[in-house]
């Protein structure tokens, strides 16, 4: 596996070493022990999650405050989407700041999101299968998230904005400004 560091500090792209032979492919899609060695971070993975979603879905922009804090490896299993992290650290030097990669069935990148970040993404393909590990459980009480079109952030999703689908919950989310971890 190769590690890619980011322009935001503690979120890393990682590419599985994939082996392809007449049957198929296999990889590792994680590693404990190679993904602590390489990301120098002490990540211990607790939940596994998987979610479907159509063409314009967008989930987001979420996170989980004080101890509920969850740091995400996440990854897509079948389509493509273009997967988005904020920095929401008020101590960072790049408070505010977002990247985005496209993680896809084909390229099997997958983005390792700190805690203390925002995450959200937009399917790209017809479909999609979203996967993704925590190192801390969901926790109801603990969500808090950020709109996904805060002019502050002004993120491209790659999309027209009318062909978006989202969440009740989601489309009332607030501001950057207001985002308490
Ligand atoms: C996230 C989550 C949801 N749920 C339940 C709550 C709800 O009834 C249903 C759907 O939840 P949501 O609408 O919040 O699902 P979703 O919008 O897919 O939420 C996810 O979005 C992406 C972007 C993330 O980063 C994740 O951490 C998570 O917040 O599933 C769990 O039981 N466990 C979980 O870990």
């Amino acid at each position: 596996m190769t590690v890619i560091e980011t322009k935001l500090e503690g979120c890393f792209i990682i590419e599985p070493k994939v082996f392809e032979d007449k049957r198929g492919y296999f990889f590792e899609s994680f590693n404990e022990k190679e993904f602590q060695k390489l990301t120098g971070t002490n990540t211990n993975f607790l939940q596994d999650n998987e979610s479907y979603s159509i063409r314009g879905v967008l989930r987001g922009l979420h996170y989980q405050t004080g101890i509920h804090a969850q740091a995400k490896l996440v990854r897509v299993i079948k389509g493509s989407v273009l997967d988005v992290a904020v920095d929401i650290r008020k101590n960072s030097s790049t408070f505010g700041q977002y990247i985005s990669f496209e993680l896809t069935e084909d390229n099997k990148r997958q983005l390792f999101v700190p805690r203390g970040f925002a995450h959200g993404f937009v399917v790209l393909s017809d479909t999609a299968i979203f996967a993704y590990k925590c190192d801390n459980y969901y926790n109801k009480e603990s969500e808090g998230g950020i709109i996904y079109n805060d002019p502050s952030l002004n993120i491209d999703w790659k999309l027209p904005e009318e062909s978006l689908l989202v969440s009740e919950k989601d489309v009332i989310l607030s501001k950057l400004e207001n985002a308490k971890l």
